[in-house]
């Protein structure tokens, strides 16, 4: 490889000198056999082509590479600009909302009430009670809803380890991180494991429960207030919590679908009823 002449910042390695040009007048930044970046930097004295008494042959004596200009920055779309909008009013939204965030917030003295509700919305309770619950129970019935609420619970920790480890979105500043057991990935907050285990779990206690309506009711209450109160405790940002709820609801169709049953798993069954 030919190094450029030496005369130009940012030179590169060129590609062999004296090109010819092969019709008059051709500018010498035009020579034949240019490539993209490279320019002619001093022509050699032209040569009279023999025969000819017009047509001279153009020479480059010295050719210089320069590193391409840089990219204009991408023209933002509509979608990235509305997202961005979109997300910087969550922030400021969700800080307004975190009014229970530290004991010195706004309304600081019902943060102890809110951690109650964290607890109710938390993974570990809900996993030891239908545990102990499967242990307790004698009837085949109470057993299959109960195997499949541990599958729901088991679903609902891993897909929200998977979202809340791609999405990598931290939790708001303005968060504690005096969180009752966490595992690695509850340091990112998309999408919150309380909201997807409350929209659920209330589905699946309404559909397998027969409860009066105003226990419905209060199942119902008892899942947006768990919600609610991951914003009001400044752990998550509204996003999050909305993303959760949706998430939450789709994932028990899952279950639905893979429902555990002597029918469907009766190997499973099979070993439990031992
Ligand atoms: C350790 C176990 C079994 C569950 C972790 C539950 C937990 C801490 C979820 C995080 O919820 P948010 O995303 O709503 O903060």
């Amino acid at each position: 490889p030919y190094k450029g002449s030496g005369t130009a910042s940012g030179e590169q390695l060129c590609p062999p000198p004296l090109l010819p040009r092969l019709w008059p007048g051709t500018p010498p930044h035009t020579l034949l056999g240019a490539s993209a970046g490279c320019r002619c930097i001093r022509a050699a004295a032209p040569v009279r082509l023999p025969g000819s008494p017009l047509a001279t042959l153009g020479l480059c004596g010295f050719r210089t590479c320069e590193p391409p200009p840089p990219l204009p920055p991408p023209d933002p779309s509509c979608a990235a600009v509305a997202l961005r909008s979109l997300l910087a009013a969550d922030l400021r939204f969700s800080r307004q909302l975190g009014v229970c965030a530290g004991e010195r917030s706004a309304w600081g003295s019902a943060r102890p009430l809110l951690r109650l509700l964290e607890v109710s919305g938390h993974g570990v309770p809900w996993l030891a009670g239908t545990l102990y619950g499967l242990g307790r129970s004698e009837s085949p019935a109470g057993r299959e809803v109960l195997l499949n609420l541990l599958f729901a619970l088991l679903l609902d920790l891993v897909l929200v380890a998977v979202v809340k480890g791609l999405v990598r979105r931290r939790r708001p500043t303005h968060n504690k991180m005096d969180m009752f057991v966490t595992i690695s990935v509850d340091k990112y907050s998309f999408p919150s494991g309380h909201a997807t285990r409350a929209a659920m779990v209330c589905r699946f206690v309404l559909h397998h429960l027969v409860l009066a309506i105003p226990l419905r009711v209060l199942v119902v209450l008892w899942a947006i207030i768990v919600g609610i109160s991951r914003v009001m405790l400044g752990r998550h940002n509204v996003t999050d919590v909305a993303f959760g709820f949706i998430m939450g609801y789709m994932q028990y169709n899952v279950v639905k679908y893979f429902w555990l049953s002597p029918l469907s798993a009766p190997a499973l069954f099979a070993v439990w009823n031992q």
